[in-house]
């Protein structure tokens, strides 16, 4: 159903089995990209090629730094179009600089996204400071087992990743698969209603996530729907996040505590500070910077365990800040019966599967049931997520 083949103009594929342990051979040196470390999971490696990468990050190309730490910038615009050879190798380019950054640092600043120009992103802030503004009353109509609705203000808070914490975040949440008797506010309580303005942005983050999946598949020289050909009634969900600052009464450890999201990749925007990311090759907590005309993509649990660790999943929290803070938050998900577990690519003698099988459904499933139980989704001990190596029998 969605684009096959490569037609890249520029050999972008390695030729031998990859993981997270091996250095990675045949295909061209991004731009500013460095040797693949090692694996281990968030460790402290702060300082160590700190400097290195200060100074790769000043001349490299496509890469942004704010306060010392470095931003990779995607410029998406050539995974949209791919007519000529010109177009063929701002492809290629763009498909190496994105493999970079996600093997290196777990995320990039997405610009040159068509389907969601910055007018359409502030219609979207704008309906969902209409549908946070509605009466707690309404709201509460909303509440889990679902879903659909959660926050203090209605007394169902998110759910702990870090067990025994509050968190200050309400949401909406859009979920195709959703059904009665929760559903969602139709147009007498909120218009347009919630369910034909969030598919209709579900529909226009599907073009970003086909061509994200189609490039991560083709960075690795796999069939170019490898992923995306498991898109298709996925288990995806929309957020529309409001933290409210500082509120009279109403403790919060955090906007939301660390974690790592359960499926393939996030898109993230966000319009206020809050938002913390802990970097693969840096392993300590940055402060994401808020760029309105560019979405945040990190890696979740699926392309970790798909990939045996070669990507890994990023964590992230939100703080707890004075001001108030809104986010679009969208998880890019499988079909529920899809099977994760690590390609044949990456896994060989040297690289051994880290991962059990899994389905998305199971995935999802049992991480929420953790969650409902108290258990969390992150180990404060070891600074670690729990849900992306987590072990399936
Ligand atoms: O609000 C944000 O920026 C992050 C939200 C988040 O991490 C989540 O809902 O999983
Ligand atoms: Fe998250």
């Amino acid at each position: 159903m969605w684009r096959s083949g490569t037609g890249a103009a520029v050999p972008l594929v390695a030729t031998q089995r990859l993981c997270g342990c091996l250095a990675l051979r045949g295909r061209p040196a991004a731009p500013g990209r460095r040797a693949p470390r090692p694996p281990g999971r968030v460790a402290d490696a702060a300082g160590a090629g700190r400097s290195q990468r200060r100074s790769q990050c000043s001349r490299a190309q496509g890469l942004g730094a704010q306060g010392g730490e470095e931003f990779p910038l995607i410029d998406c615009g050539p995974l949209f179009s791919r007519r000529g050879s010109d177009a063929e190798v701002a492809r290629a380019i763009t498909i190496g600089t994105m493999r970079d950054a996600l093997e290196r640092r777990g995320f990039f600043y997405a610009a040159g996204v068509r389907p969601l120009p910055a007018e359409y992103i502030a219609e979207v802030y704008e309906y969902a400071r209409k549908a946070h503004a509605l009466p707690a009353a309404v709201k509460a109509a909303w509440v889990r087992p679902r879903g659909t609705y959660s926050g203090a203000d209605v007394g169902d808070p998110e759910l702990a990743y870090e067990k025994g914490t509050t968190s200050s975040a309400r949401s909406w949440d859009y979920q195709r698969a959703q059904t009665a008797p929760y559903g969602y506010p139709a147009e007498d309580v909120l218009a347009p209603s919630f369910t034909s303005f969030l598919d209709a942005l579900y529909c226009k983050q599907d073009e970003l996530s086909r061509a994200l999946f189609v490039a991560i598949a083709e960075m690795f020289g796999l069939e170019a729907d490898t992923f995306s050909k498991h898109c298709a009634g996925d288990m995806g969900t929309i957020r529309l996040m409001y933290y409210p600052g500082f509120v009279e009464g109403e403790r919060a450890d955090a906007g939301i505590t660390a974690h790592t999201d359960f499926e393939a990749l996030t898109l993230m925007h966000q319009d206020a500070p809050g938002l913390q990311l802990i970097p693969r090759d840096t392993g300590t907590w940055v402060d994401a910077p808020v760029r309105p005309g560019e979405f945040i993509v990190i890696v979740g649990d699926v392309l970790e365990r798909w990939t045996n660790g070669a990507l890994r999943a990023t964590p992230h929290r939100v703080v707890q800040t004075l001001h108030p803070r809104s986010s679009i938050i969208r998880f890019l998900a499988v079909h529920p019966e899809t099977l994760i577990e690590p390609l044949p690519l990456f896994v060989s003698e040297a690289c051994p599967r880290r991962y059990t099988p899994v389905t998305m459904r199971r995935h999802m499933e049992t991480t929420l049931q953790q969650l409902e139980q108290g258990g969390g989704a992150w180990d404060v001990e070891r600074n670690v997520s729990l849900t992306a190596t987590r072990e399936y029998t």
